[in-house]
């Protein structure tokens, strides 16, 4: 099969997100003013001795508070240090302190954001997140005189203490962060790929919230040398050590007599804070605002029903001589809310044979994606399969299984093709990445083994130059070929179920057909069991053995397509395939409207 024109690279050429974010920077004269600085302070601490007009320790009592000249361009202090020296060696150990202050709030906020964002409403996410606004209801400066008092002075456990006492904004940002990502479809599509937790944090998650913990991280390094500042200023910090924050104590004391004393360790305080404020504002330039989330294809709006029963009720269903495959037993979905629970589907029993293809259609909101959903396991917060509901795989229950044994039957043995094909896949990521992670994680093949296996399963998917694609980013490839790539990583780890969720409705109509002619060549080819959901009679035709038709959460009809099509028994079937007939506007809205646009024939 040849990929059709329509898919050619939307651009080979677009920047990686990485590459725009450095090119604005590169633009943004901020960011020049916080490379200078940084640059400055780096090479003043590292170099300190080498550029310091006198060596460390030096002083001359004999000239106490002389004024600037050649040979001390600052002039000298009440002991009779130079001020230009002591500023340069005072450098790395406001960096110091600066530094442990950061990392140690980072050490804390990344990993809880991390997990508790990940974890959204768990035990783990209370906790936290009850830790946390403890934290910053305590005010910092008291524990910190608390801990000066029991442990005395010393630069780095204050810096420590503050730290942990900062910890709180870097967790509130990350866990923010990825609590907006994980209800991403692309990390249900690793998750349903077989990834492990860790994997899909580690790479999905932290590559996305990366860019809020640089921003903040900028923001915290001012307010740490500037709370450092203060607590020398006030003595509270450690005499022994020489920071901007001690020469701003020592300056104070003569602000009378030399007013300029002060006035060198406050500037580099200041530059210091506003370089790292107006970096941190141009990095958030930079990087941009958060796209808002995109929303589950979900929907509870009604379409255009002109026409049905009032009292459901299940028409007969074919016998098949396979194997039943996936059996659904009275499957009641319910969503929590405040007046209790709602139920959303309601009894749904459905048998799937081995070897065959259902298709499961019905009106927006009749609740054909729950259904798939609680066969995957996916179902989002609030949804609930009730009791008495059974999903077998294979005779097997799978509302008895554990959260973890559910999610080894991913990609192993049932894969998911979404709708949407773009949003499905990461957009940091190469597709070659995404591809073999799979098949390394699921199937333990070796880095070379998993790549050769992508590129074969790219070619059998029927995109031409699979390389190109392999190292190409989502992006940079059109809707169609996303779809296929999507469907090659469904497949990778030889499914026995494949549940796909509309899957060409986010395609264009000639992109649609080809997109269809695959899955059913690779059903056959593999003697996959496929569980469709679709808004299209002429999709159910072309692909389906068997038909389920959904209203209000119940299923009204199911048999072989061909009687269903032929001789529907309920009125809201006939009514369905009535408006297909008659070229009615349809009775079943696609989630998409520009698909109605494009000539799909959806009833
Ligand atoms: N997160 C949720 N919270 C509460 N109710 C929900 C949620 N998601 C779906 N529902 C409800 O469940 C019902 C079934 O929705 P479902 O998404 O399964 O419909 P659908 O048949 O797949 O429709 P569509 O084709 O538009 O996706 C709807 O009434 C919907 O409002």
């Amino acid at each position: 099969m040849t990929a059709p024109a329509a898919e050619a690279p939307a651009s080979a050429a677009k920047a990686t997100r990485g590459d725009r974010v450095l090119r604005r920077l590169v633009r943004d004269p901020r960011a020049w003013f916080t490379a200078l600085v940084l640059l400055v302070v780096v090479l003043v601490s590292i170099l300190g001795p080498l550029i310091a007009p006198w060596p460390q320790g030096w002083s001359d009592v004999t000239q106490s508070m002389g004024p600037a000249s050649a040979e001390h361009p600052l002039g000298l202090d009440r002991g009779g240090s130079d001020i230009l020296s002591e500023l340069i060696y005072a450098t790395p150990e406001s960096l110091f302190g600066m530094l442990i202050a950061v990392g140690v709030s980072m050490a804390i906020g990344i990993p809880s954001g991390l997990m508790a964002g990940y974890s959204r409403g768990r035990w783990f996410d209370n906790v936290t997140d009850w830790v946390a606004n403890l934290l910053m209801a305590i005010p910092a400066i008291l524990v910190l005189l608390v801990v000066r008092g029991l442990v005395g002075p010393s630069l780095a456990l204050n810096m420590g203490v503050f730290g942990v006492m900062l910890s709180p904004a870097i967790y509130r940002v990350v866990r923010a962060a990825t609590s907006g990502v994980r209800g991403e479809l692309y990390v249900d599509a690793a998750w349903v790929n077989g990834l492990s937790t860790g994997r899909i944090i580690g790479s999905h998650i932290l590559r996305v919230v990366r860019g809020p913990i640089i921003i903040q991280a900028a923001f915290m390094s001012a307010l740490a040398i500037a709370m450092q500042a203060g607590l020398e200023f006030l003595g509270i910090g450690s005499q022994d050590t020489r920071t901007w924050g001690s020469m701003l104590n020592n300056g104070f004391r003569e602000v009378y007599s030399d007013p300029t004393q002060i006035l060198w360790p406050t500037l580099a305080v200041g530059l210091f804070c506003a370089a790292a404020v107006l970096g941190g504002n141009a990095l958030t330039d930079a990087f941009g605002r958060p796209e808002p989330k995109r929303q589950r294809p979900t929907t509870g709006a009604t379409t255009g029903i002109i026409f049905g029963a009032d009292q459901p009720e299940v028409a007969g269903g074919a016998a098949d001589p396979a194997p039943v495959k996936l059996a659904i037993r009275d499957l009641r979905i319910g969503y929590h809310n405040d007046s209790g629970m709602t139920e959303v589907v309601h009894g749904v029993d459905l048998d799937l044979h081995a070897g065959t293809v259902l298709g499961l259609v019905g009106e927006s909101g009749s609740g054909k994606t729950q259904t798939i959903l609680s066969v995957l396991g996916l179902l989002p917060s609030g949804g609930t399969v009730l009791e008495g509901s059974r999903i077998e795989l294979d005779g097997d229950d799978l509302m008895g299984r554990s959260r973890a044994e559910r999610r080894e039957l991913l990609g192993r043995h049932i894969a998911y093709i979404p709708q949407e094909p773009l949003v499905n896949l990461d957009p940091s990521f190469k597709i070659g990445y995404q591809l073999h992670t799979p098949l390394r994680a699921v199937l333990g093949l070796s880095s070379a083994d998993a790549k050769t296996r992508s590129l074969e399963l790219l070619d059998r998917v029927g995109i031409t130059d699979p390389q190109r694609v392999y190292d190409s980013y989502p992006h940079q490839i059109s809707g169609g070929m996303a779809q296929r790539v999507l469907i090659a990583g469904a497949i990778s780890c030889e499914p026995e179920l494949l549940v796909a969720d509309e899957p060409t409705t986010a395609l264009d109509v000639t992109v649609q057909a080809e997109v269809l002619d695959l899955l059913r060549d690779l059903q056959r080819e593999n003697g996959m069991t496929m569980l469709l959901v679709t808004h299209n009679f002429g999709v159910v035709a072309d692909l389906c053995d068997e038909v389920a038709v959904m209203r209000k959460g119940m299923i009204v009809e199911r048999g072989d397509v061909r009687t269903v099509l032929r001789s529907p028994s309920h009125p809201y079937t006939r009514a369905l395939l009535g408006a297909m007939v008659e070229n009615k506007p349809p009775l079943i809205t696609p989630r998409r409207p520009a698909a109605t646009e494009r000539g799909i024939a959806h009833v």
